[in-house]
């Protein structure tokens, strides 16, 4: 048996309903919606909202569903029981649809409420390249590897590229990789290989921008921006990264700039550093810097070349740096589907927020650099602007920098830190990111586990307390079929929300359907059904995705079908789970019980 509800509205008509029995209350913003916005176009909208109360007969079995799945040439295995048989190979009949292990086992274990929705971007590094360091990571959930080119070498970073690749194929993840950008700031060179050097208060350090052929002198820095010795001055106070070890300059001589540590620390190579006079920061010739070097142009095109899915550049100081990169991208490879992400963490970057993010796919709170460039008492609302400002403009936004800083040396967090980390997930980021205690701190899997607790436990606590924020989501599509999927969609967790659903489905072959659900930040999971695997690893950074790969028509009937049995087969769903379906193939929310 079977319930539907259809509404016609055209542009001079209400809308009509038809059928909806038990139901009255059901929330149908979709159409006021539209009805109150400009029609430029004379469209005719059937909202499809139907509520089945049984199983369909022509429900497709787990076999006829792998006849319409056979361009699945990929070995995704899929874990048959919760414990540790995502080490196992492929179960052939089940791998028509593709969702990586631990999510699946999370699913089965826990139940659809209780999946995380934050995502974990994990920057790799010594102590988390290796493929077992790797697989730990992801066991962990790690969402997306992030490799920083400020470090390591090509050769690096082309091994930790295909160990994530092979990670996926082997067992069946659908982890992403980004590539981070050096950018053209000021920083200090490698220490000539020392892992960190301590500068004690009183002492004289010489910051030189010369070149030196053989070892480095005792207690000198090289610099790498060649105006250096140029633009200081005798008294400026010399930041490394951000105020983790202040200098004071005393004196000039050539190219060599000695200062007086006046707040001692620990220097790690490659530090940023930023100078600042009589109270603010000097950038202004540091903004003269370009913010894709060289050396960044020579990463992308690596970048490109090795199929990474985001690149974060560094530095973004307006939006027309990044749609030049998205045109040069476009013309080096045309179905290149790389994502950029801007970093936001310089004084331009916040000027100009709107348009850039506008301009990008994603965004960061790079709050390391961020913190250098602005007061650091400014960071903490500027983290929110940005946040807000993201999911706004419908683009994914990560939190970065210093989350669980003290767990490079120590296995607990500070109390402060998880203080911090439960505001980002509060605010409803994308993503939390973890750098140094990833990837050279002596706890990673710890401090994904910090992460990971406290994503759940202040997700949970958000549901219990039916913290249903109201932020404003303004229409962003410029198309009027842009606004309907925007509408949609929104009508779709809103109904997600007061029936209790256990799950929204979104059938979506680009990921933009998938995406704007996740703005709405639904209290139900998302299972985002998409047909190629490099959509299913974008979609792995956004709020409450659960992506899912699988071929799938333009009839959502048979899509339905297909996929309960699909999910049947695997225990992922039950008969009575109550899910919502929308897609980017149809105007309709579908209502419905599993059969
Ligand atoms: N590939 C690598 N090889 C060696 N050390 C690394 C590597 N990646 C990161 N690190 C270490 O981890 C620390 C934190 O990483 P992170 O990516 O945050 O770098 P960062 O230097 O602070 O630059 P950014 O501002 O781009 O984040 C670095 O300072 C470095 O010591
Ligand atoms: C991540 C980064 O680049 C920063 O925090 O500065
Ligand atoms: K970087
Ligand atoms: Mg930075």
């Amino acid at each position: 048996m079977s319930q539907s509800l259809h509404f016609f509205t055209s542009s001079t008509g209400s809308p009509s309903l038809s059928a909806f029995p038990n139901h009255s209350s059901y929330s149908i913003t979709t159409l006021s919606c539209l009805r109150s916005s400009n029609h430029r176009f004379p469209v005719t909208l059937t909202a499809n909202i139907s509520i089945r109360a049984s199983s369909p007969s022509d429900l497709d079995s787990p076999s006829s569903s792998q006849v319409l799945d056979s361009n699945n040439g990929r070995g995704g295995g899929i874990a048959s029981s919760a414990s540790v048989e995502y080490t196992s190979a492929v179960v052939s009949d089940l791998s028509s649809i593709e969702v990586d292990s631990v999510t699946a086992t999370e699913l089965k274990e826990n139940g659809f409420r209780s999946t995380r929705r934050t995502k974990l971007v994990c920057t790799i590094g010594p102590a988390t390249c290796g493929f077992e360091q790797l697989e730990a990571l992801a066991v962990g959930g790690m969402n997306v590897a992030r490799i920083n080119m400020c470090h390591g070498t090509r050769e690096w970073h082309k091994m930790v590229i295909e160990r994530v690749r092979r990670l996926n194929e082997e067992k069946g993840f659908a982890v992403a990789i980004m590539m981070d950008t050096e950018g053209s700031e000021i920083h200090m060179g490698d220490l000539g290989g020392a892992s960190s050097v301590k500068a004690e208060d009183g002492e004289i350090w010489t910051f030189s921008v010369r070149a030196f052929d053989s070892t480095l002198p005792e207690r000198t820095i090289n610099v790498n921006y060649d105006g250096f010795a140029e633009d200081v001055k005798v008294g400026d106070e010399l930041l490394v990264d951000g105020g983790m070890v202040r200098f004071e300059v005393i004196e000039k001589i050539g190219p060599d700039v000695n200062c007086q540590c006046t707040d001692p620390g620990l220097l790690l190579p490659r530090a940023n550093l930023t100078f600042w006079r009589d109270g603010s920061l000097v950038w202004e010739r540091n903004a003269m810097l370009p913010t894709i070097s060289s050396k960044d142009w020579l990463d992308i095109d690596f970048g490109i070349a090795e199929g990474v899915d985001f690149i974060s550049i560094s530095f973004v100081k307006s939006a027309e740096v990044i749609n030049h990169l998205k045109s040069y991208i476009a013309a080096r490879s045309r179905d290149s589907d790389v994502s950029l992400i801007a970093k936001i963490e310089s004084i331009d970057s916040l000027k100009n927020l709107k348009e850039i993010i506008q301009a990008s796919d994603g965004a960061m709170v790079a709050r390391g650099d961020l913190g250098a460039q602005i007061p650091l008492e400014q960071v903490p609302s500027a983290q929110q602007k940005i946040v807000q400002v993201c999911r706004q403009l419908n683009k994914p936004v990560i939190v970065a920098s210093q989350l669980l800083e003290s767990m490079i040396e120590y296995p607990t967090p500070t109390r402060a830190e998880v203080a911090d980390v439960s505001e980002a997930v509060r605010q409803r980021a994308d993503a939390l990111m973890l750098s140094g205690e990833s990837a050279m701190g002596q706890f990673p899997d710890k401090a994904l586990t910090v992460l990971r607790s406290v994503s759940l436990r202040i997700e949970r606590w958000w549901r219990e307390e039916k913290r249903h924020e109201a932020m404003e989501l303004p229409a962003i599509g410029s198309s009027f079929s842009d606004s309907i999927l925007e509408e949609i969609c929104i009508s779709a967790a809103k109904m997600a929300n007061n029936l209790e659903v256990d799950a929204l489905f979104v059938y979506t072959k680009t990921g933009h359907m998938a995406s704007l659900l996740s703005r709405c930040r639904p209290d139900c999971p998302i299972f985002a059904f998409t047909t190629t695997p490099s959509v299913r690893r974008r979609l792995n950074l956004q709020w409450g995705l659960i992506p899912f790969r699988l071929s799938f028509s333009d009839d959502m009937e048979t899509n339905l079908n297909k996929t309960f049995s699909l999910l049947k087969a695997r225990n992922l769903i039950k008969s009575g789970d109550l899910v919502i379906a929308v897609s980017d193939m149809l105007q309709s929310i579908q209502v419905m019980n599993v059969p």
